[in-house]
């Protein structure tokens, strides 16, 4: 299946997420997901949005639950559309923040870790994550569609759009 093979125009995601990216001059947060979808990669702070919680709050709650910093605002980065092969279809906003406080903590949920943004590990995340982040990190804003066959990307469709 590819990404051109769904009308998205009626595609209605089964689950919303959220993931938020903290950047600190030349370092951005990542995390170890213990838990969930992705266990065992590296991610960032992230995860479903609530009945009656707007997109942001969820961010801010995820975050502050995950790895204990209080973030706020929060950038609109991206939207990610995930159509899972076994009937999961996930949407992903993606937040960008560069104002936060507290401390760090590592929970059930993640160990995280503050990491160099030239050196991240792409590796060990989501196979999506080096289309577009990369491009997100510069404030580039972005659209992306994808396929996954269990963890393995099948295909994609990213479009960037210019910002400011
Ligand atoms: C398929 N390729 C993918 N590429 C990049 N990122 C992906 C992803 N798939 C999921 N993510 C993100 O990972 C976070 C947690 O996902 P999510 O399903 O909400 O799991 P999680 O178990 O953490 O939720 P709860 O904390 O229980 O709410 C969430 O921000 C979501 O956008």
């Amino acid at each position: 299946m590819k990404v051109k093979d769904i009308d998205w125009t009626t595609w209605i995601p089964s689950e919303k997420a959220v993931i938020t990216y903290i950047l600190d001059g030349e370092n951005v947060l990542l995390i170890h997901k213990k838990t969930g979808l992705g266990a065992g990669m590296v991610n960032a702070p992230g995860g479903h949005i609530e009945e009656g919680e707007t997109a942001v709050e969820a961010a801010i709650r995820e975050t502050k639950e995950e790895v204990g910093l209080d973030t706020e605002n929060l950038i609109f980065s991206g939207d990610l559309y995930f159509h899972f092969l076994d009937g999961l279809k996930l949407r992903g906003t993606v937040y960008l923040c560069r104002d936060f406080k507290g401390s760090l903590i590592e929970t059930d949920e993640a160990s995280p870790f503050w990491c160099a943004i030239k050196d991240i590990p792409w590796e060990n995340m989501w196979e999506d994550d080096r289309h577009w982040l990369p491009q997100a990190l510069k404030n580039e804003r972005f659209t992306g569609y994808f396929i996954f066959d269990k963890e393995k990307m099948v295909d994609k469709s990213l479009v960037f759009h210019a910002s400011n």
